[in-house]
């Protein structure tokens, strides 16, 4: 089985609207990831629109052949009615808070148990894959079986920032929730702050995993690479090239 790459491009749009023009273009970067060889590209719109703005998601949509992955939080309409209008491929349900820098934890999956299966079922009825993000917690991953989702995202900013420290201690928790997923026939994505140094060991340790979504790491390395050398980089830490 083979991990797949899944390319975020929010820090393309990012950059793109520091100046209000559309340099970089968005588009036309998704579309060179693709040829690139990545085999899915991720946007995580905010409600700010600070990076990835709605229309965006429109546009990309249009053109895009690999898998298209959105996420975001659902508790806001506006981009229940995006996926939902837009249909990707996957959907990954993040419950981040306005304004919140970045993604900092997954779901309390026991606590919203109710919550989430209500709109897992939602997606899921029109045709749409439904990944949720998790902390690497037994608990979290059992409840989350429950909800009736396709797959589960962990999130593995704890995995990347405890790597240089110990990568065994860092992978072990999700070595373990990839376990109990696996036993409960939960699909494994993961993301955040994978890189060109942990993302490896990662990949070869943890049992399942089907897809992983980069972006800052990824994008600060094309500065240095080019687009055209960086994913085919990320793609060998994968043993995909
Ligand atoms: C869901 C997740 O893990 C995030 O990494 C996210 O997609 C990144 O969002 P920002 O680019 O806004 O930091
Ligand atoms: N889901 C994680 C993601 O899309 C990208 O996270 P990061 O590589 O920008 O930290």
């Amino acid at each position: 089985m083979s991990t797949k790459l899944s390319v975020n491009i929010n820090k393309i749009a990012t950059l793109r609207n520091s100046r209000g023009g559309n340099n970089p273009d968005l588009l036309k970067v998704a579309l060179d990831a693709e040829r690139y060889g990545a085999q899915g590209i991720t946007v995580h719109p905010r409600p700010d629109e600070r990076h990835i703005r709605y229309q965006d998601v429109y546009d990309l949509k249009k053109v895009l052949t690999t898998e298209f992955n959105i996420e975001g939080n659902p508790t806001e309409p506006r981009f229940v009615d995006l996926v939902l209008s837009t249909r990707p491929a996957q959907v990954t349900l993040v419950p981040d808070a306005e304004g919140q820098i970045t993604s900092n934890h997954g779901w309390d999956t026991i606590k919203h148990q109710d919550y989430l299966k209500e709109i897992i079922s939602e997606f899921q009825l029109a045709g749409i894959r439904v990944s949720i993000f998790v902390d690497p917690v037994k608990e979290m991953v059992e409840a989350a079986a429950t909800t009736g989702t396709n797959r589960i995202e962990l999130y593995t900013e704890a995995y990347a920032s405890a790597y240089h420290a110990g990568k065994e201690n860092a992978v072990a928790p999700y070595i373990a929730a990839a376990e109990t997923a696996l036993e409960l026939n939960l699909g494994i994505n993961a993301g955040h702050d994978l890189d060109l140094h942990n993302l490896h060991f990662f990949a070869s340790r943890v049992p399942g995993l089907l897809e992983v979504s980069i972006g800052h790491a990824l994008v600060c390395d094309a500065l240095v690479y080019g687009l055209g050398n960086a994913i085919p980089m990320y793609l060998r830490q994968l043993n995909t090239l």
